[in-house]
């Protein structure tokens, strides 16, 4: 773990750099650009957001805080330690950071992610929203879709609606419905370049116009999602304008109903460059994040309110809970047995003898291609039920009757999907939460002094003593 969370390269990026990107920011930064291009050899940074939902980690490096952050910090922990498994914490480069803090959504709000794998903006819009409200979170690329939802789960979100959509359906789908909505786009991945050199492979000139017609298509799209007064968040992780400034000016010529909201800048972030594009004014509310100016890497951030409504909104149809009288009893017998809370039977959802809790607004989800309806409770199996990881990492630490503290050698068996065997028990039959430095790790089924695993399978991992 570094405690800087700077991650020293060995090579002279900035003599990879394409000429034509050269030629280009030398125009357009004039005298910074020099310092610009030799931020390209400076260290990446990188960083970690706690979960605001958990416990903290005793064993962090918590001491170089981001500052435009809640949560955020400059340190680098390992894909195979307790904090990361355990959802404790959500490693995001800092720059990052900054969209999900210009979002800051309120508990209970209809939020939008529509672009959203691997989940780091959906992870820190969920600590926002304290798992109250409705998280649409969507991804379009099916693989991707299902990392985002790992993602998720592993961070306790409870609140999470997880669709591998077009922009289009979502848009027929959710018309005039949400108060958030976050295009964080997919874009020419200049301000990458440092972290991930390969992406200056796919990188020629003509590349972030050809972005920006994708930016133009889903936009069309996202305007349409949002109630009057509500608020649509943009970014990128590139410097190209065409992808940036020029795409705020054309929304806003082309959708008199949106204005900027200007984003207050600290820590060396600064005002968006009306120059840049067609000169209004207001684009100096939108921001940028240079890697020569702060402490991570290159993303652009606008946020707009839409004044008035993009077409009308449909009656509102939930869907309809499902949940078979059978299916209801075996719930009611593990709740009784497990847990110190029940679930509210309208908002239960069975896919198969899969159960999911819907979040609270739901709509009708018809032909929608859904990842997770909800929050993943568990498995009907024959004449019993029996509980998620995803359930085991969601729920508040007062809902289970059993906890089991176990040692972080227990915790490297179980994530490695050994059985363990515990003394001194509480119970000898039954499902307890295995608990291991105050944090949540999984279900376990205790049966006599061992408990059998639970973990499942395609998450098991390898972990070494140092990595901790
Ligand atoms: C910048 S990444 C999102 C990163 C994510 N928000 C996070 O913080 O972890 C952009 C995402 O947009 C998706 N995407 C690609 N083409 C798209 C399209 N035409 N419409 C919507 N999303 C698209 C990509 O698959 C990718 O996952």
């Amino acid at each position: 773990m570094t405690v800087t969370g700077q991650i020293r390269k060995k090579e002279f990026l900035s003599l990879k750099l394409p000429e034509a990107f050269i030629t280009k920011y030398t125009r357009l930064l004039g005298d910074s650009a020099p310092a610009f291009f030799a931020s390209f050899d400076e260290p990446v940074y990188s960083g970690f957001r706690l979960n605001p939902l958990r416990e903290q980690p005793t064993d962090l490096p918590l001491t170089d805080p981001v500052p435009y952050t809640h949560w955020g910090y400059y340190g680098k922990v390992s894909g195979r330690s307790l904090p990361h498994q355990s959802g404790a914490v959500y490693s995001q480069e800092p720059s990052a950071m900054f969209v999900g803090e210009v979002a800051q959504p309120q508990p209970g709000e209809r939020v939008l992610d529509l672009c959203a794998s691997p989940g780091g903006k959906s992870t820190h819009l969920s600590s926002f929203l304290q798992n109250q409200g409705l998280l649409v979170s969507n991804e379009i690329m099916p693989k991707r879709a299902k990392v985002l939802a790992e993602n998720l789960e592993r961070f306790g979100v409870a609140n999470a609606l997880i669709l591998n959509e077009t922009p289009e359906k979502i848009a027929k789908t959710f018309p005039v419905f949400f108060d958030k909505v976050l295009v964080d786009a997919p874009c020419s991945g200049e301000g990458m370049f440092r972290k991930d050199p390969d992406a200056m492979s796919y990188w020629t000139p003509e590349y972030p116009q050809a972005c920006a017609d994708r930016q133009h298509d889903i936009l069309r799209e996202a305007v349409k999602v949002l109630k009057p007064g509500g608020e649509l968040i943009y970014s990128t992780c590139t410097f190209a304008p065409e992808e940036d400034e020029q795409m705020i000016a054309w929304l806003l010529a082309t959708y008199p109903e949106f204005e900027v909201v200007p984003i207050t800048k600290t820590a060396g972030i600064v005002d968006g460059k009306p120059e840049w594009a067609d000169g209004n004014p207001a684009l100096a509310g939108t921001a940028r994040l240079f890697p020569h100016l702060m402490k991570g890497e290159g993303h652009f951030v606008a946020k707009l309110r839409c004044r008035e409504a993009i077409g009308t909104a449909k009656k509102f149809k939930g869907q309809r809970p499902n949940l078979s009288v059978e299916q209801r009893d075996l719930l009611a017998k593990f709740a009784k047995t497990t847990l110190t809370q029940t679930f509210d039977h309208k908002q239960l959802l069975t896919f198969g003898d899969q159960l999911y809790l819907m979040p609270i607004d739901t709509p009708d989800l018809g032909k929608l291609k859904v990842v997770r309806p909800g929050l993943h409770l568990g498995t009907f199996k024959k004449n019993r039920f029996e509980p998620s990881y995803a359930l085991a990492l969601a729920l508040p630490a007062d809902a289970v009757q059993t906890e089991i503290p176990i040692t972080m050698a227990d915790w490297r068996q179980v994530v490695h999907g050994d059985t363990i065997t515990v003394t001194g028990l509480s119970i000898n039959k039954g499902w307890a939460r295995l608990t291991c430095e105050h944090q949540p790790v999984a279900f376990g089924k205790v049966v006599g002094q061992t408990i059998k695993n639970f973990f499942p399978k395609g998450l098991r991992f390898k972990a070494y003593e140092d990595e901790q």
